[in-house]
């Protein structure tokens, strides 16, 4: 991580990483319409075990960068939340008998 002496060089920075996230949340997101796709029952859409599964992993890879936890686990129970929701969606969509 680069030291920065100013706000505009902070602010250059977050913007940088930003463009590097964005990318990744998409593709991520593109998985998730996927999963959308091919679960077979809607009961399988929010699947516990594997929120926990995700959540414990991402974790254990905020531990080995020394990073913090609590904020990584934050965010991705937010975005397994948008993530399930989205995925209801499309596998309505896909199921949508008319
Ligand atoms: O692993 C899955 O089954 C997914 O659909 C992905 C995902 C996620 O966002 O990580 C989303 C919904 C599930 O409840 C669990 C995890």
């Amino acid at each position: 991580m680069k030291t920065c002496s100013n706000m505009a060089e902070v602010r250059t920075e977050i913007d940088r990483v930003d463009r590097l996230i964005v990318p990744l949340l998409l593709e991520r997101l593109g998985y998730i319409e996927q999963a959308g796709h091919i679960k077979g029952s809607r009961d399988t859409v929010r699947d516990e075990w594997r929120i926990e599964d995700v959540v414990s992993k991402v974790k254990a890879c905020g531990a080995e960068e020394g990073g913090n936890q609590q904020y990584l686990e934050d965010i991705y129970r937010h975005l397994i939340e948008w993530s399930i929701a989205h995925e209801f969606t499309v596998w309505d969509e896909e199921h949508r008998q008319d």
